[in-house]
C-alpha cells in the first residue's frame, strides 16, 4: 500500500470548561489544551491518542508553513502507515506543564496576571493523562481504540491503562519503562542544575527575552547523549574533526561531535522554555507504576491489550526495563505482545526506526484478517453433484474442500476430499447423501487468530468465508502456514 502524509496541519486550542485537579491537591484553572487531529473523525473505537516524550508536542505529522521538517512521528502516522489516518482518527496533544501550547510554566497566572513560573504546580505523569481525560470527554470521545507514545509517551500509555481502565483498548509504548530509576533521575538532576545555575534563572523569574539559555542548551546537550548509542555516534561523527564554532573555546578545531551537540543545544533553547524543562523531566522522574513495590500490582486492574516495544541499543531504557513490564503483565494474565527492535539508533530509535515500527504496531492495531489472505470466489458444487462429479471437480482444481451451495446461492454444506474417499468405500453416488450440513465458517473480518483458533479446537482445516450468507472466499490451515512462514 502506498504511503502517505497527511498534508499541512495546524494546531488548535481547547479551553477545558472545568478546572483540572492535580495529583499534589492543587487545582489549575482556565486551562489549554493544544491538539492536533488527523484522519477520520472520531467514534467509538477508532480513536487512537498520541502521546510524546519529554520535548515533542501536539505536532506529531504533517507540515506546518516553512518548517523544516515535518511532525516528530510522521514517519508512522498517515495514510497507509501504522496510525493509518485513512482508518482511524489520530489525536495528539501537547502536556500540560509543556510549553507548545498547552498550559504550563510560561502560560499566564490566572489568579496573578503575570506567567506562573515557579509558582506553576508540580504536574505528574498521571496529571498529564488526567488532562488529556478531560480534554477528550469534553470534545465527545468516550473510548479509545488505542493510546500510542515512546519514552515519557510510553510512560502516559501505560499510566492510561491503569488510572482509566476501560477507556482505551490497546496501549503501546516504547522504549519506556514501569518507574524511573536512579539513572533517569541522576541525569534528570544534572539537567535541572545546568538551568537553575545559570544566573539568568533568577528562581525561574526570568524575562521572556532573557532567559537561562545557557543552562537550558547544557541540560539538552547531556540529555542529548542518552538519546544516542555507543554505535551510532561512532557511525555518525567517528572522530571527525571540523572548523570550530564561534563556542571553539579558543582550539583551532573541534571534533564533530562537539559541533553537533552544541546544534541540538542551541537549537533545543528556541523551542523550549527552561522552566518547563523543570517541570517535566521531575514529572518523569516522579513517575511509578508499581504498587506495594510490584508492577504486577500496579497493572492488577488494567484490561487492554499491551504492545511493548524496546530498543536494542537504548541504554537510558534499555530492554530489561520493557521486559520487566511483559512479566508483570503477563504474570496476571494480561494480553500482552513484546519485541525488542534491533536498532543501532539507541534511545532516539523509536523516532527514527520508521519501517520496524510501522511494521509491528500497524500489525497489532490493525491485525491481518480473514479477508486479507482468503481465497476469493472459491469453487462451489451443487448438492445435487455425484459424489463422481465432485472428486473431478476437486481432481482439477487441486482443492480438498469445496463448499456447496443452495440454489439461492447461501451455503447448504461442505465436502473434503476425505468424505470423497469415504463415499466411494461406502458406495454412496450422491453428495446430498454424505455432505456436512453444520459448517463452521469465518467471517471476513475476523482476526487470523480467531479463525486459527476455531480451525484448532475442531480439527478441520478449512473454513467457508460467508458474508450476507453467501461464501465470499475459503481459508485454509495451508494458508495461515504460509504467512507464518512469511512472517
Ligand atoms: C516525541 C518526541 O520525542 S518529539 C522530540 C523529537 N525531536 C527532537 O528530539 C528534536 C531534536 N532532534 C533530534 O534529536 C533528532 O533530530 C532526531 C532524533 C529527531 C532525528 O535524528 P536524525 O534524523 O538522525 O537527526 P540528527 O540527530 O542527525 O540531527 C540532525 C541535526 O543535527 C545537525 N548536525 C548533524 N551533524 C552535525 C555536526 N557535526 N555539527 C553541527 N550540527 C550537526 C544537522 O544539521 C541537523 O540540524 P537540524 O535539525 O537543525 O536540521
Ligand atoms: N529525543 C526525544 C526523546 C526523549 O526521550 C525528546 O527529546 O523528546
Amino acid at each position: 500500500m502506498m504511503k502517505g502524509s497527511v498534508g499541512d496541519t495546524t494546531t488548535q486550542y481547547h479551553q477545558l470548561a472545568a478546572p483540572l485537579h492535580l495529583e499534589s491537591g492543587a487545582v489549575l484553572h482556565d486551562v489549554t489544551i493544544a491538539y492536533e487531529q488527523y484522519g477520520t473523525s472520531p467514534s467509538p473505537g477508532n480513536t487512537i491518542l498520541v502521546c510524546h516524550a519529554l520535548s515533542g508536542d501536539a505536532h506529531a505529522a504533517g507540515w506546518h508553513k516553512g518548517d523544516k521538517h515535518p511532525g516528530w512521528w510522521d514517519g508512522i502516522i498517515g495514510p497507509g502507515k501504522a496510525l493509518d489516518t485513512d482508518r482511524y482518527c489520530i489525536i495528539a496533544t501537547n502536556v500540560i506543564g509543556g510549553c507548545k501550547g498547552s498550559t504550563g510554566p510560561a502560560s499566564i497566572n490566572p489568579a496573578t496576571g503575570m506567567p506562573y513560573g515557579t509558582d506553576f504546580p508540580v504536574v505528574t505523569i498521571r496529571d498529564m493523562v488526567a488532562a488529556q481525560h478531560q480534554f477528550l470527554i469534553e470534545r465527545g470521545i468516550t473510548e479509545l481504540y488505542a493510546v500510542i507514545g515512546g519514552s515519557m509517551g510510553g510512560m502516559q500509555a501505560l499510566t492510561w491503562s491503569v488510572a482509566f481502565p476501560g477507556f482505551a483498548r490497546r496501549i503501546v509504548a516504547i522504549a519506556a519503562a514501569g518507574y524511573s530509576t536512579p539513572m533517569h533521575i541522576a541525569f534528570g538532576a544534572v539537567g535541572r542544575a545546568a538551568i537553575m545555575t545559570d544566573p539568568a534563572w533568577k528562581g525561574g523569574c526570568y524575562p521572556a527575552d532573557e532567559r537561562p539559555d545557557h543552562g537550558l542548551s547544557l541540560a539538552r546537550m547531556i540529555a542529548h547523549i542518552t538519546y544516542l548509542s555507543d554505535q551510532s555516534m561512532h557511525k555518525k561523527f567517528g572522530r571527525r574533526l571540523q572548523e570550530k564554532t564561534e563556542y571553539g573555546y579558543g582550539f583551532e578545531t573541534e571534533f564533530s561531535v562537539e559541533s553537533y551537540l552544541k546544534h541540538q543545544g542551541s537549537s533545543f533553547v528556541q523551542r523550549f522554555d527552561p522552566n518547563s524543562y523543570l517541570y517535566i523531566t521531575k514529572a518523569i522522574d516522579y513517575y511509578d507504576l508499581t504498587k506495594n513495590g510490584s508492577l504486577s500490582e500496579g497493572f492488577a486492574d488494567t484490561d487492554a491489550k499491551f504492545l511493548i516495544l524496546s530498543v536494542s541499543t537504548d541504554w537510558l531504557y534499555p530492554p530489561y526495563l520493557s521486559e520487566e513490564i511483559v512479566m508483570a503483565l503477563n504474570s496476571t494474565g494480561k494480553d500482552v505482545q513484546y519485541t525488542e527492535v534491533m536498532s543501532g539508533y539507541g534511545h532516539d530509535g523509536f523516532l527514527l526506526e520508521d519501517d520496524q515500527m510501522n511494521y509491528l504496531i500497524g500489525r497489532f492495531l490493525t491485525p491481518l484478517t480473514v479477508a486479507d489472505i482468503m481465497i476469493r470466489d472459491p469453487p462451489v458444487i451443487c448438492s445435487c453433484a455425484t459424489i463422481r462429479a465432485t472428486a473431478q471437480a476437486m481432481i482439477e482444481r487441486e482443492i480438498n474442500h469445496l463448499p456447496i451451495l443452495h440454489a439461492d446461492g447461501t451455503l447448504e454444506g461442505i465436502v473434503t476430499s476425505w468424505d470423497i474417499a469415504k463415499a466411494v468405500a461406502g458406495e454412496h453416488e450422491m453428495l446430498a447423501e454424505i455432505m456436512t450440513r453444520d459448517v463452521l465458517c469465518a467471517s471476513p473480518g475476523d482476526t487470523l487468530r480467531e479463525a486459527a483458533r476455531i480451525l484448532d479446537q475442531h480439527h478441520i482445516s478449512a473454513l467457508p468465508v460467508v458474508e450476507d450468507g453467501r461464501v465470499v472466499g475459503m481459508l485454509t490451515s495451508e494458508l495461515l502456514s504460509n504467512m507464518a512462514e512469511r512472517n
